[in-house]
């Protein structure tokens, strides 16, 4: 049985203090033990948040990450520093970073073997534009994503990653995918992890959904077979995100 996970990607939002009250107010409303709980934030809210967060069930993790070890990168942020600063997840190759940032799956598979390489464990998005999907193109274009981004990773490590379906569509827009059209695309990933990984890591890693997740939805899209929570944008910077926490209740 794969355990849910609910993960909070706040985006470019929340100053410091902005963020300590909203963890603050969020702490006592998030306390599940069937759902893995994480708050992805912005790089310069991580240590307050951590501390916030700290002897809770709240994981920290970060939006983005650099793929050297450290050096003369101005303005990155290497693995060890988010370690050390207490981050647990790393998001990577989000549609907002492979658009508005170029990064390419070459980038973005860097990003994944570093990120596993110091034990932080990656939340990799994948998902087609509403022209792939409107050209019938969907399965096969999140299929090379998929494989991009894994290439030279071995089995024992994909199966402890977290892979977030996001149709870009979707994204920030109101219009959800429905749990059906979700369920497919998470099944055909899953598949192509069969085949290539085996099952028994087909069977363990965990498939998120993201795009427009929030209270009215959530119960229906994380009832699906192949989705096992979601990555939620608007809805995490608000006490919503515990509702979609509590899917269930
Ligand atoms: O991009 C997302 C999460 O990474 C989804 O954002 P919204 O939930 O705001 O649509």
């Amino acid at each position: 049985m794969r355990k849910k996970m609910v993960a909070g990607n706040w985006k470019m939002n929340m100053t410091p203090s902005g963020a300590v009250k909203l963890a603050e107010e969020l702490k006592p409303m998030v306390k599940n033990d069937d759902v893995d709980v994480v708050f992805c934030v912005p790089a310069i809210d991580i240590v307050p948040v951590v501390n916030e967060v700290k002897d809770t069930n709240i994981k920290v993790g970060a939006e983005n990450m650099f793929y050297e070890e450290k050096g003369a990168y101005t303005g990155e942020l290497s693995p060890e520093m988010l370690v050390d600063a207490g981050v647990s997840y790393v998001i990577i190759g989000h549609s907002e970073r492979r658009q508005y940032f170029h990064e390419t799956d070459e980038i973005i598979n860097k990003k994944m073997r570093k990120a596993i390489e110091h034990k932080l464990l990656p939340i990799l998005c994948c998902g087609e534009s509403l022209e792939q999907r409107e050209s019938g193109v969907t399965l096969e274009f999140i299929k090379k994503q998929i494989v991009n981004a894994f290439k030279y990773i071995p089995p024992e490590k994909v199966i402890n990653c977290i892979i977030a379906y996001e149709p870009i569509w979707a994204i920030g827009t109101g219009r959800v995918a429905t749990a059906e059209q979700a369920q497919e695309v998470c099944a055909a990933i899953r598949t192509n992890i069969r085949d290539i990984y085996g099952a028994v890591v087909a069977e363990r890693i965990r498939i998120l959904y993201g795009g427009s997740v929030n209270a009215g939805n959530a119960n229906h899209i994380f009832s699906m077979p192949d989705i096992d929570g979601g990555l939620v944008g608007g809805a995490s910077l608000k006490p919503e995100f515990a509702k979609i926490v509590h899917y269930d209740k």
